[in-house]
């Protein structure tokens, strides 16, 4: 019994964050109905189901009290939320990529302080990485497909997601720096956070323990 509304992302880490929501002992079991609805109730928790971008934005304006997204994109909106706990699951790098081809030349350009054309989906990210470089870059905002960009002129690099490194290779791109890595974080609105406190902590003690076990289970891979 929460009272909660909990805002879930579709995609990636959609199946992650049900099991680890599962695990706090949330009611998920009705958000794999597979079907076109886009609020489920259980119990008197609500979920309601947003793309992975908006999770932060429903949470930052009460829309929902709680929700889970990827790290990288906190980092790119900043949003005004509290981060809660990492999930563990959901890991992915951000990363400065170019086609192999020009992946040397587009080091030195950067090196030479030129102004390069940069294709993302993550533009502060991008911004506040060349600035930590003491470089100025031109930014292309995408919504998807970002590898295309350089193999088709619109930008010579690429600052985007790779997880298991497939699209990159497909592709034909090589990594030139690993900027930050990633995971899956429950964040709160602030308000819901002091007057749902219980709730809530019940929910993060839930996600924590599981994220140990999900980490236990990792390390002991390979
Ligand atoms: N290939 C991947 N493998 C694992 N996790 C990923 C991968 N790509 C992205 N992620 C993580 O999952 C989150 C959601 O990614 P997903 O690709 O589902 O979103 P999206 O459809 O691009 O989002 P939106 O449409 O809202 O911009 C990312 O913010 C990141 O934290
Ligand atoms: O290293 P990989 O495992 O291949 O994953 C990397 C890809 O996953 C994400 O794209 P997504 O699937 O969200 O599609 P998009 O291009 O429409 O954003 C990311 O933007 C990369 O394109």
């Amino acid at each position: 019994m929460t009272g909660l509304r909990v805002a879930v992302p579709k995609g990636a880490i959609f199946e992650d964050a049900l099991r680890a929501l599962e695990g706090a002992g949330l009611p998920v079991e009705v958000l794999r109905e597979n079907g076109r609805k886009l609020i489920y109730r259980a119990e008197d928790t609500e979920f309601i189901i947003s793309r992975p971008t908006d999770v932060p934005v429903f949470v930052e304006h009460g829309a929902a009290d709680v929700g889970v997204v990827g790290k990288d994109v906190l980092e790119e909106a900043e949003p005004n939320v509290v981060e809660l706990a990492d999930l563990g699951t959901g890991w992915c790098r951000m990363i400065l990529a170019a086609p192999s081809g020009n992946a040397e030349s587009v080091r030195r350009a950067i090196g030479r302080a030129e102004v390069v054309r940069v294709g993302t989906k993550f533009p502060r990210t991008a911004r506040r990485y060349f600035e930590s470089l003491g470089r100025q870059a031109e930014f292309i905002k995408l919504h998807g497909s970002i590898e295309l960009a350089p193999l088709v002129g619109l930008a010579d690099c690429i600052v985007d997601l790779t997880a298991t490194g497939t699209t990159l290779r497909e592709n034909d791109l090589a990594v030139l720096d690993e900027i930050s890595t990633s995971t899956a974080r429950l964040i709160a609105n602030r308000g819901s956070y002091r007057l749902k406190h219980r709730e809530i902590a019940r929910v993060v003690e839930g996600i924590k323990s599981g994220a140990a076990g999900r980490r236990r289970v990792g390390e002991g891979v390979g």
